[in-house]
């Protein structure tokens, strides 16, 4: 076996770890090329797995093994399905410290994240576990004396899905649950930075007694060819994909000959808003969460923080004293909240953010450089006098820069928050009521967080619009996007 002694060590059970592909319910070492990928733990460089690295004809199996096993799971009745899904929640609880040792050393987010992101992505195999049971139809009225017409929703079939590294099993758990809940068989294609945490999950769904082929897991450096594969392969019948808006443009056009049905979790450039009237200490805290959760890596990350004239030097003052109490480190190191970029092209961002940021006449009021431990380590950073011809305001940093920016009146708020390509997450604070209102119905984005920095949860509907995707996830609509609606018409 190719993964480390340094991660085999720190697990309870080694053999939830595995540095081999899901096709079939064979556990495959080496793929048909024979290469091989590296995973490193972003925290000290060093190999922690060896991969099998697939190609075309690999994805093309999985599919094939996904086509046939989908057949006899849609014939479950959904209770069965429920109960398969149960029994995996339990399995994923009972493993939650292996399962967040697994993803803090190939991810590097600290300990306690990792813990709870497993703890989130079980609470959506929880979730539609549950919806399992309740997929119904409808009867309608006939349209003439002889006809009786029936509403039936039924799986969409084989599902792929292409996950970012980032929450590398929420992110996967997001999608699986629903798919297998409906009755559907999926390959998922893992980021190639953080492929352990999808096969620990492959691992634990068989353990939990779902079929050979309902659940695939291709590994693979060359991600383009897999989603070739998976864009042009007729047996796939949905694509669900989650990462930047770039790739899901890529996927979107390639889907186009086949109408591949899409779901896409995209990129973000969510702005945090502080009212004069707001709690400026809740405030700060809601910052803090938004902005340095899992480092600043995240899709519904503060990226743009608009403060009010009248609270401005405040809201700096108390975020930065905030921020300075923050320990960057190895994920496992004890207090620590921040760890590592996930590499060298994330940490170049970040300082191009700031450098263009500063050379425009932006202040550093926290941070702003790397790390003293080096490697991919870097200051929680807080930035003043932001303004809007900066690339804060219109990229998504993904690292842990709070840009602040000044404003006076309301439509000025909006106006600067709405203009953007994305619609993912935004959030503000304020109390006065029709404010409230009146902010929330205007701000273009598909989730609204009000005088709360974290929005995230398995029991609402998470997605954005504009380019930042389509569909949503989690809540009892998440398992609309895996069944097709069909409609019988009785003469009798
Ligand atoms: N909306 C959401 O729920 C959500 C959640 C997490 C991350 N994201 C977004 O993802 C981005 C960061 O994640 P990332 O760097 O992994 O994104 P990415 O788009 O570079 O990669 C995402 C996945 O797509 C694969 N991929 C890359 N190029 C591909 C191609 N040509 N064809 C097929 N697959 C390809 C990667 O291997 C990875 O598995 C950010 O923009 C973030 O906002 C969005
Ligand atoms: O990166 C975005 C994910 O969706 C993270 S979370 O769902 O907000 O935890």
């Amino acid at each position: 076996m190719s993964i480390s002694n340094a991660l085999l060590s720190k697990l309870k059970d080694p053999s939830l770890v595995t540095d081999k592909a899901l096709i079939g319910g064979d556990w495959i070492a080496a793929g048909d090329a024979g290469k091989t990928f590296e995973v490193t733990n972003p925290s000290t460089g060093d190999v922690i797995a060896v991969l099998p690295d697939m190609n075309r004809a690999e994805a093309s199996r999985a599919i094939d093994a996904a086509h046939v096993a989908q057949k006899v799971w849609a014939r479950k009745t959904g209770k069965e399905r429920a109960a398969v899904l149960r029994k995996l929640y339990d399995l994923m609880v009972a493993n939650a410290d292996d399962l967040a040792t697994i993803l803090t050393i190939e991810m590097g987010k600290p300990f306690a994240e990792a813990k709870g992101e497993i703890l989130y992505g079980a609470s959506y195999v929880e979730w539609f576990g549950e919806e399992a049971k309740r997929v119904y139809g409808d009867t309608i009225p006939g349209h003439q004396p002889d006809k009786r017409i029936i509403v039936i929703r039924q799986p969409v079939g084989v599902v792929a899905a292409i996950t970012p590294w980032n929450f590398p099993n929420a992110m996967l758990a997001r999608k699986f649950a629903p798919a297998v809940a409906a009755g559907c068989a999926m390959i998922s294609k893992p980021a190639a930075e953080t492929p352990l945490s999808a096969l620990s999950l492959a691992v634990l769904a068989e353990r939990a007694g779902l079929p050979a082929g309902v659940f695939n897991v291709v590994t693979s450096k060359d991600s383009p060819s897999i989603g070739k594969e998976f864009t042009e392969n007729e047996k796939v019948r949905k694509l669900t994909f989650t990462g930047s808006t770039e790739v899901g443009r890529i996927l979107m056009r390639q889907g186009a000959d086949q109408i591949m049905k899409l779901g896409l979790e995209l990129g973000g450039n969510a702005p945090f808003i502080v009212f004069d009237d707001a709690d400026i200490d809740a405030a700060v805290e809601g910052a803090m969460i938004s902005k340095y959760r899992n480092n600043g890596q995240t899709c519904v990350c503060a990226n743009r923080l608009y403060v009010q004239s009248g609270v401005y030097d405040a809201f700096a003052r108390k975020l930065a004293e905030k921020v300075s109490a923050m320990k960057v480190g190895d994920g496992f190191e004890a207090g620590v909240s921040a760890g590592p970029l996930i590499d060298r092209k994330a940490l170049a961002k970040v300082e191009e953010h700031i450098a263009d940021a500063v050379s425009k006449g932006a202040a550093v009021a926290l941070g702003g450089k790397p790390d003293a431990r080096g490697g991919l380590f870097f200051e929680p950073t807080v930035l003043t006098g932001v303004t809007r011809d900066m690339k804060v305001a219109r990229e998504e940093t993904f690292g842990p820069v709070a840009p602040l920016f000044r404003f006076d009146t309301e439509d000025e708020v909006i106006e600067m928050a709405n203009n953007t390509e994305f619609g993912l997450a935004s959030y503000f604070y304020a109390r006065d009521v029709s404010k409230i209102f009146r902010v929330a119905e205007a701000l273009e984005y598909g989730m609204v967080g009000i005088n709360t920095g974290l929005i995230s949860t398995e029991v609402a509907p998470f997605g954005g619009i504009k380019q930042s995707g389509q569909g949503r996830e989690g809540s009892k609509y998440g398992i609309d996007d895996y069944v097709e609606m069909k409609y019988l018409c009785l003469s009798i």
